[in-house]
């Protein structure tokens, strides 16, 4: 072999090459596995995460001292660990999705046509999802069930920060898919944190049919740039409330505070706050006591600050901001127009909220903002798979095509058109 060869790129090519191409087998296998089985595999799995309870804690451990040596800050650090109380929920959500009906294989609309033939649809796996997704280690047991169930082969590449954590779950996986007879290789975690291997797995399209990548800008600007594989963006969350005028105050304050501090590292996370010019001089006084309690620091616009002192005047770039911290931003503006305006301009279009007792602008705010969920009335963090009645999520599709919102067994499958005949021949 050349010298070349042995670099550090080639050999990651190699593996990644080697990953997809097991992976492409190993979905075929699984499409044509019996729902029975995949099941058995989800609960197997649970049963091995609860075995290896230690275990899992141990591997945690090594990258939680890592991650505190690196300086990761508190809300990353609580993504990041895995306590015995996420080890049985993973079980558990395990189990929910194995208790979901098997979505593969439904066929839907098989009507007869005019020339005789019947066609219907069937739904069916993607083939081979790759997914790369943040450093926090049950979203590697959450994904791989709802592939599995869904039918599909996947391809994990969890935040670099999580790697024994990961590694220590895709054991258990690997030996609960042995159990239920299925190919270990139906779920495999990318063994490095190089990026090459990111590199790799967005333009292996003749294995991967679909990539889902949870994350932030630098890794969907990348993807924009270099994959040859289509994707599902699962982008950051910069989630707007607008508390309208007349709301109720005390609703307000309920709903508000729990969107920003219920957790901060979620990307349904409240980022910015919009209050009516007629509202805020009552609201904002009460909400930055509140606030001031949790530890959370207020960013606000000139007007926000004129109601209330110890607002630190916002910068141009909070607006666009994805804190992911106690951290808030607040304007005040003039009525829903103003406010509808705002997020047109700085959301990700991810999710947003209204809080208000009118019945006509509650309708404006759900036709008119463009984000893959709109709420009334309720808080940005119910934006979740579960929360939906999906079972799980593989992530919050921040995308119009395929599937938008929380992504669950349907957003994995397709349809294909399949067409019944007795020997009919076209005219
Ligand atoms: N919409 C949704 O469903 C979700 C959205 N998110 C969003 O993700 C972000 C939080 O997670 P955070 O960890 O900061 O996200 P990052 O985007 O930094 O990292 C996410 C993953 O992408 C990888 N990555 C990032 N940039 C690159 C790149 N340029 N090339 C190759 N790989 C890359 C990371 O790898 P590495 O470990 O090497 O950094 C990691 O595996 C927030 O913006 C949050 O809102 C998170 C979860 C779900
Ligand atoms: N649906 C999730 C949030 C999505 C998610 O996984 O976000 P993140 O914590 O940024 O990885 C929840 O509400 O907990």
């Amino acid at each position: 072999m050349s010298a070349e060869s042995h670099s550090p790129d080639n050999d990651i090519n190699a593996y990644m090459h080697g990953l997809g191409r097991a992976a492409r087998a190993a979905g075929r296998r699984l499409a044509a596995s019996d729902g029975g089985a995949r099941n058995t595999a989800l609960h197997a799995i649970a049963a091995r995460l609860r075995h290896e309870r230690d275990a899992l804690r141990t591997a945690n451990e090594v990258d939680l001292a890592a991650g505190r040596e690196s300086g990761l800050d508190a809300a990353l650090l609580d993504r990041l660990t895995l306590t015995d109380a996420r080890i049985e929920s993973m079980a558990a959500g395990l189990e929910q999705i194995a208790a979901l009906p098997d979505p593969v294989g439904a066929v839907s609309h098989l009507d007869p046509m005019p020339s005789g033939i019947r066609v219907g649809r069937m739904r069916v796996p993607l083939g081979v999802v790759g997914i790369i997704y943040e450093s926090r280690p049950n979203v590697t047991a959450d994904a791989a069930a709802l592939c599995l169930k869904s039918g599909n082969a996947c391809v994990l590449r969890g935040g670099s920060e999580a790697l024994h954590s990961n590694r220590a779950i895709a054991d258990c996986i690997a030996a609960g898919l042995a159990e239920a007879g299925l190919p270990e290789t139906a779920v495999q975690v990318v063994g490095t944190t190089d990026r090459a291997a990111v590199g790799a797995l967005i333009t292996l399209d003749a294995f991967i049919d679909v990539l889902v990548p949870r994350g932030g800008k630098g890794l969907i600007e990348r993807i924009m740039r270099e994959a040859t594989v289509p994707m599902i963006k699962h982008l950051h969350g910069v989630c707007h409330c607008f508390v309208d005028a007349g709301a109720d105050a005390d609703m307000a304050e309920r709903v508000v505070v729990n969107a920003k501090t219920q957790r901060y590292g979620t990307c349904n996370t409240l980022e910015t706050l919009l209050v009516d010019a007629a509202t805020a001089p009552a609201l904002l006084p009460r909400l930055k006591t509140v606030f001031d309690g949790h530890g959370v620091e207020l960013r606000g616009c000139e007007r926000s600050r004129a109601i209330v002192d110890g607002i630190t005047p916002a910068q141009a770039d909070d607006w666009d901001a994805e804190y992911l911290a106690p951290i808030l931003s607040v304007a005040v503006v003039d009525g829903i127009d103003a406010a509808l305006e705002h997020i047109d301009r700085h959301s990700s279009r991810h999710t947003e909220a209204i809080i208000t007792r009118d019945h006509a602008r509650a309708q404006r705010f759900l036709r008119e903002v463009d984000s893959s969920s709109v709420m009334v009335n309720a808080s940005t963090r119910f934006a979740d798979g579960f929360e939906y009645g999906l079972g799980a999520e593989i992530g919050i599709s921040t995308d119009k095509l395929h599937a938008r919102g929380p992504v669950g067994l349907e957003g994995l499958t397709t349809q294909k058109y399949i067409v019944l005949g007795e020997g009919h021949i076209r005219e």
